[in-house]
């Protein structure tokens, strides 16, 4: 695991943000639509170019290193799983992709839906499991990526409330000693998941701290709306 710099301006998008998270840490990521998140994910994972800042994860600069190979995995609203591959060698392609042979990437593949509780699922298409089992699958996917960092855009914003709970667990125990960005609307989901939380308001960083002191005792508009669940 390593420690994330960031600093991004997007002049476009009102955008100037310096954020940092140590080793290991979890950091919420909410604020109202339009505040940027998304923005700032796409930053480091390298899907948008900022016009000007940096990106570092432990001592490696990623400044033009393409996203396959920053060591950061991006978990989407949207599980988007290979419709036209079993559950297992969706989360057998990226070792596969790293060059471990198949009979390894299936074990390692097994190991990772074990640990999510999701191995009795290996052998069905994504079309054959719910929405709520495909996010679970999207999230031992991405850890079998054995990423540095691992970012997750609103993981539970299209899944029915009665399935939160699971995949709620299922982060909870993936975060364990993982450097995260989680971004959110759920004070729920901040309490339970992270270390801190970070309110973005209008591309720039109104109010951060300890998850608890944030939830507990909210500074900012947004931070006060979101705890009161008035969102
Ligand atoms: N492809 C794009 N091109 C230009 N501007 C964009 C693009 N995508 C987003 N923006 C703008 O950038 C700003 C930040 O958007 P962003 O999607 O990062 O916010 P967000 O906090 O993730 O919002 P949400 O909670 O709605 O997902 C907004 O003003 C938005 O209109």
């Amino acid at each position: 695991m390593s420690a994330l710099h960031l600093r991004a301006v997007i002049a476009q998008r009102g955008i100037d943000v310096t954020l940092d998270v140590a080793a290991g840490e979890t950091v919420a990521l909410t604020g109202p639509n339009g505040a940027g998140k998304s923005s700032l994910l796409g930053v480091i994972a390298g899907l948008l170019r900022p016009d000007d800042g940096e990106v570092r994860l432990g001592d490696r600069v990623l400044a033009t290193t393409p996203p396959h190979a920053r060591g950061v995995a991006l978990l989407a609203q949207d599980p988007l799983l290979f419709p036209h591959m079993s559950v297992l060698a969706n989360v057998a392609f990226a070792p596969r992709s790293r060059g471990v042979r198949r009979r390894q990437a299936n074990e390692l593949a097994t190991r990772q839906l074990d640990q999510i509780g999701a191995a009795d699922l290996a052998t069905r298409k994504p079309s054959q499991i719910s929405g709520g089992q495909a996010q679970r699958v999207a999230v031992a996917r991405a850890l079998a990526a054995e990423p540095e960092l691992l970012l997750l855009d609103e993981p539970m914003a299209s899944l029915d409330v009665d399935v939160r709970p699971a995949l709620r667990q299922t982060l909870h125990d993936a975060l364990e000693d993982r450097t995260a960005i989680i971004v959110t609307h759920d004070a729920a989901d901040a309490r339970a998941l992270a270390d801190r939380v970070v309110v973005l308001e209008a591309g720039h960083i109104v109010e951060q701290g300890p998850a608890q002191q944030v939830l507990d005792d909210p500074q900012s508009a947004f931070a006060t709306r979101l705890v009161s669940g008035s969102m």
